[in-house]
């Protein structure tokens, strides 16, 4: 595997090491020992699947509150998507930032992200499928979301929106619920988490 952390401190993509034959290839996509040396929660509580029918399907941004935060790595084995993490650790120097990735089945490519960071991805191909490797378990009340166009994280996405959930409408905007979440993503820290 190879590790190379965005400009959002402990965010990485991992792209896979092919060892190639005449069959195809073989590649490593997680290893515990190897994660903890990058400094990466070599934690899985959950895999999950997203798969999307219709190219420009949007789905985020999400995130979940301080103690059921989770890590979350991402692959795209179907088709291809551009996804992004934006940054809401407020203690960080790039807090609201965001990152774009290519992630497709032919690139290969894994992002993984940090705990306390919002998640989201458009799809630019019908017939669209991720894996998720998840850290924690999942807390529906935990969940928070911020819309893909909210200014406070001013996000480029590279094609229209064709597809988006009803909740994914609805998020409040961050001028309103800024204070709030910043209060309960620093409890985290607070409590050494
Ligand atoms: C996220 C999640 C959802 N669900 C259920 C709740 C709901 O009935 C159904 C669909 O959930 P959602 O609408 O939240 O699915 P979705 O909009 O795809 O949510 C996902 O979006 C991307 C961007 C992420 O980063 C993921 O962590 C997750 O939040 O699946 C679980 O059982 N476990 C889970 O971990």
């Amino acid at each position: 595997m190879i590790f190379s952390e965005t400009i959002l401190t402990g965010a990485y993509t991992v792209d896979i090491d092919r060892h190639q034959d005449n069959r195809g290839y073989f590649a490593r996509i997680f290893c515990a020992d190897t994660f903890l040396a990058h400094g990466l929660k070599p934690v899985v509580a959950q895999g999950s699947i997203s798969y999307n029918a219709k190219r420009g399907t949007l789905r985020g941004m999400h995130f979940q509150y301080p103690p059921a935060a989770e890590t979350k790595y991402v692959r795209c084995t179907k088709g291809a998507v551009v996804d992004v993490i934006a940054d809401l650790r407020p203690e960080s120097p790039t807090y609201l930032r965001s990152v774009t990735v290519n992630l497709s089945a032919d690139n290969g490519r894994g992002l993984y992200i940090p705990e306390r960071f919002a998640h989201g991805f458009i799809t630019l191909t019908d017939d669209t499928e991720l894996i998720y490797l998840i850290s924690n378990y999942h807390v529906p009340g935990a969940e928070g979301g911020l819309s893909h166009d909210d200014p406070a994280l001013a996000i480029a996405w590279p094609t229209d929106v064709r597809v988006i959930s009803e909740r994914d409408r609805a998020w409040k905007p961050y001028s309103e619920i800024g204070a709030e979440l910043k209060a309960r993503m620093r409890s985290a820290v607070r409590a050494g988490t």
